[in-house]
């Protein structure tokens, strides 16, 4: 079997779908982009093919090996969300040409169900509690929010309370019935981080995401020694050279990498891993489509310490289209009592509705999240 063509199809609300064509007419599906920055996922995507076309689809080590190492140049959110769409459709090949859900080729399944979490309270936390009435109705008894909203390096106790009251208000409508992460989401720099740990100690948080930017990971094991919330992070980093340096130094207990952004299922089977020989839990990032969910669910269902799996139903990004839009087996990604099943067909387990892609991407927004503002006019952490 050899790879014939690529096709990539930017579609409403933010996401791109990668279709690999081959010459036994078998396709497969993959989810490459970063959100905001489609176009330019589209481009790493086409400058791939020359490692692509013509190869044989069940090389999956071999080609995800040469994308990433033959440029020379390597990791990044860019380069590696290509190679994750890519690597996906081609586990999604694999899967159909054997006639196998993914997770029977990856030794099958470690549970029976996986716990799913669901997003409330929009950019700037809101109507939180109403939220999540409505989504316990569906069966959610776990969510995410944000923390905070814009928040400055240094910021005032009037900022710090309102956080508090949010979480407060949260146990004092729900108790221990529900549980909650909350999302710093790269807006609270270290200075606030510590302040803001301690004051929400006492709700017990399931987690706090991101505790910090990134790019400050060596806060994360100093963080952990002042705080018994655990610390969860992942969403932008991209590689498991990048997980390695952050699980050596400690403080995280949840991992949350993104299969359409870390290297896709080749890439986060390992970093999954790797966190278990840490004793870290595995969290998925996974605020896009149906591919970029399934691809989540195959490694969350052979991955022992995979404990909760993020998902974009009703989150505040999806304007103009929701997660099972493109989606023909839609009950496959029914979700019962906070759980989500195996997908049961062959290969990711998505049957992607070609027609309604095609259609959609005739009206590609180029999505952008905003660019928010401190109130002394320099540029805020969204
Ligand atoms: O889902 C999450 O945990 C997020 O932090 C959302 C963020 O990743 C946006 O998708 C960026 O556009
Ligand atoms: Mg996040």
């Amino acid at each position: 079997m050899k790879i014939t063509k690529l096709t990539t199809y930017r579609v409403p609300p933010r996401w791109m779908l990668l279709k690999i064509e081959t010459d036994e007419g078998v396709v497969g599906w993959g989810e490459p982009v970063i959100e905001g920055r489609a176009r330019t996922v589209e481009t790493a995507v086409q400058e791939m093919e020359p490692y692509l076309i013509g190869q044989d689809p069940a090389r999956i080590n071999d080609l995800w090996q040469t994308m990433y190492r033959a440029g020379f140049y390597r990791g990044g959110a860019i380069l590696m969300s290509a190679i994750a769409g890519i690597d996906q459709a081609l586990w999604d090949i694999k899967g159909k040409v054997l006639g196998k859900p993914v997770v029977e080729l990856l030794g099958g399944l470690v549970r029976d169900r996986m716990k799913m979490y669901s997003w409330v309270g929009g950019d700037r936390p809101s109507d939180i509690i109403e939220q999540i009435r409505t989504l316990q109705k569906g069966g959610f008894n776990t969510f995410k929010m944000n923390g905070t909203e814009e928040l400055g390096m240094l910021d005032t106790s009037a900022k710090v309370d309102e956080a508090v009251r949010r979480v407060a208000e949260i146990r004092e409508a729900f108790g221990t019935t529900i549980e909650f992460g909350l999302d710093f989401h790269g807006r609270v720099a270290a200075p606030m981080a510590k302040t803001l740990l301690r004051e929400l100690e006492q709700f017990r948080p399931l987690f706090v995401e991101e505790p910090v930017l990134a790019e400050q990971a060596e806060y994360y094991p100093r963080l952990a020694e002042m705080t018994s919330i655990p610390l969860a992070a992942g969403e932008r980093m991209y590689s498991r050279f990048e997980f390695k340096n952050v699980f050596a130094a400690g403080g995280l207990s949840i991992v949350q990498p993104d299969l359409s952004h870390a290297g896709g299922i080749t890439e986060c089977l390992k970093i999954a891993s790797m966190a278990e020989a840490y004793d870290i839990t595995l969290a998925p990032h996974c605020p896009l489509g149906p591919v970029a969910l399934a691809a989540c669910l195959a490694v969350d269902f052979v991955s022992y310490n995979a404990v909760l799996q993020e998902q974009s139903m009703g989150i505040h990004y999806n304007k103009g289209g929701e997660l099972l839009d493109y989606v023909i087996n839609k009950e496959d990604f029914k979700i019962v009592d906070g759980y989500c099943n195996p997908l049961p067909k062959p290969g990711l387990g998505v049957e992607v509705d070609e027609e309604r892609v095609i259609e959609a991407a005739k009206n590609a927004p180029d999505w952008r999240n905003p660019v928010w503002r401190h109130e002394d006019g320099s540029v805020a952490e969204w």
